[in-house]
């Protein structure tokens, strides 16, 4: 049965399907059926059940782009309008932690108290909601390269040059030869919505306003042709990938990706299988119950592994070089591989003819204890030089590196090392979390800031005048060299009892 055009469904007939044999949800005022996808949803049947016959928009919001419903269930499945007062409002616990951090999230310091990106994390950290802090800042195991990421580049210290004239200081530059106000792009982070309601559009207006380049992640809760549509004309945007067990899923995205003008494939490789983040994982996201997973034959995903697995079923954990001449065979867009974390992968990027890689470690939160991308540049610029004669930074294969850049200054050391460009991560997500798209403008701004004043300092008008010997990474490799500790970098990670906005 379901609502004809004029006639709405009453919340009443809705709630009389409310079990696995008929289950049918609410989501943006329309009712579907979901019966049969109960088994096929990725975050498992548990978390649909507990909707079952009830609105499900507040928590499908963050997790889903708008239209994942519609285009992940047949039409016959939706069912139509529902009629708006019959439906029972579900009811809204506010607990006393939740009143705490509205309280503070109320009193935030105001933009222009920020004077780096370490103070959006701390202000995140104490005003975002627990679930997206959790999902936001962890990382895989103990966290060791998470922290590692930062830490190395504390590992490599500047050997500036004088009497330079650096009256004028050019930042721009190119990636994959598209234009860029400097060589940082913003990262693929998954579940934009879980920090803000306006999720991964926060970073697309950012991007425009301070011409750098977005990165779409696979896993948005904005529908990728949102996000696009937000896009200025000539904004430039990359796609990063996740490569589902269906191809055809797989080709239908890449296709469709290139025809809405993205400039790059960024195909993810260093997630066969999502990491064991154990703050994500203590958020639980619903398990199956056992009765539920016997029922649907053992088929039930296991919820305790928190959102990351909960949304990550897909992904093909197949996926190895002989994919790649598949890849060129349907699309032209430069293909370049997200994840790379050793010499020989990259070498082999370049061997099959790719544009680039990005040498990371997903921001810690796959294989704990895998070197920082920065190590990486070095001894991938050392070794593609040695066996094909490469020099870097290379407009035809590009070496990007992402992971623990919280400072222009980074970004200097990377380019200095070869990078072509710095993605960034977390400190949008963090920035957005706590301020919306003006905590992104803000946070760019503070990097340009940076990036001048530095580059003055060394004595590099332009990013070209970066070279090599103006840094000296001679200990980069070696992990027990003593730095002095970052105290804003680690108070933030260090988790904090009782702290409350008035330290700032
Ligand atoms: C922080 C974060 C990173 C994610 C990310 C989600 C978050 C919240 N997600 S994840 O859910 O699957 O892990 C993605 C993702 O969708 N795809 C991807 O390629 N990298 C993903 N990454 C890794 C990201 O692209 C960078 O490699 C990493 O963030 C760089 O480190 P920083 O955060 O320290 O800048």
């Amino acid at each position: 049965m379901s609502a004809t055009e004029d006639r709405k469904l009453s919340g009443k007939e809705v709630a009389q399907h409310n079990t696995r044999e008929s289950c049918w949800i609410i989501v943006h005022g329309k009712v579907y059926d979901v019966t049969e996808f109960l088994d096929d949803h990725p975050g498992g049947s548990k978390i649909i059940l507990k909707y079952a016959g009830k609105d499900a928009t507040q928590e499908y919001d963050p997790i889903h782009p708008p239209d994942a419903i519609t285009t992940n269930l047949s039409p016959e499945k939706h069912l139509g309008p529902v009629e708006p007062d019959t439906v029972e409002k579900v009811e809204v616990v506010i607990t006393d932690e939740e009143k705490a951090r509205l309280e503070r999230a109320e009193h935030k310091p105001t933009l222009d108290e920020i004077l780096n990106l370490h103070d959006f994390e701390f202000i995140a950290k104490q005003v975002m909601p627990e679930k997206a802090w959790a999902y936001y800042s962890s990382a895989a195991d103990d966290e060791i390269t998470l922290r590692e990421n930062h830490a190395a580049y504390h590992r490599i210290w500047f050997r500036p040059r004088v009497l330079r004239d650096v009256t004028r200081v050019d930042l721009s530059s190119t990636i994959l030869g598209h234009k860029t106000s400097m060589p940082i792009y913003i990262t693929a982070t998954a579940l934009g919505k879980l920090g803000h309601p306006d999720g991964e559009l926060n970073l697309t207006r950012a991007a425009a306003n301070y011409n750098v380049i977005q990165m779409i992640p696979t896993l948005a809760s904005c529908s990728f042709d949102e996000i696009v549509d937000n896009a200025k004309p000539d904004q430039v945007q990359f796609l990063q990938l996740y490569v589902n067990k269906d191809r055809e899923i797989t080709k239908r995205i890449v296709q469709h990706a290139e025809k809405r003008g993205i400039k790059g494939l960024f195909i993810t490789v260093d997630a066969p299988q999502l990491g064991r983040r154990e703050k994500d994982m203590r958020m639980k996201f619903e398990a199956d119950d056992p009765s539920e997973v016997a029922k649907a034959g053992g088929k039930g995903v296991d919820r305790s592994q928190g959102a990351a697995r909960a949304i990550s079923s897909f992904i093909d954990p197949g996926l190895n070089w002989s994919d790649l001449s598949w890849f060129k065979s349907i699309t032209k867009m430069p293909l370049i591989l997200k994840g790379v974390q050793c010499w020989e992968d990259a070498l082999e990027a370049y061997d099959q003819g790719l544009a680039g890689v990005v040498l990371s470690n997903h921001g810690g939160r796959q294989l704990d204890f895998a070197r920082s991308g920065i190590e990486v540049l070095v001894e991938c610029v050392t070794k593609l030089k040695e066996k094909r004669g490469l020099t870097f930074p290379n407009d035809k294969f590009a070496l990007l590196v992402d992971g623990g850049v919280r400072r222009a200054t980074d970004v200097i050391k990377a380019v200095a090392l070869g990078a072509t460009a710095v993605g960034i991560g977390r400190p949008f997500l963090y920035a957005f979390s706590a301020y919306g798209v003006e905590g992104v403008n803000k946070a760019l701004e503070i990097l340009r800031d940076e990036f001048e004043m530095n580059m003055r300092l060394i004595g590099a008008p332009t990013i070209k005048d970066i070279v090599p010997e103006m840094v000296d990474a001679s200990n980069l490799s070696s992990h027990i060299v003593s730095v002095p500790e970052d105290n804003l970098y680690h108070t933030s990670y260090e988790v904090m009892h009782h702290a409350t906005l008035k330290e700032i």
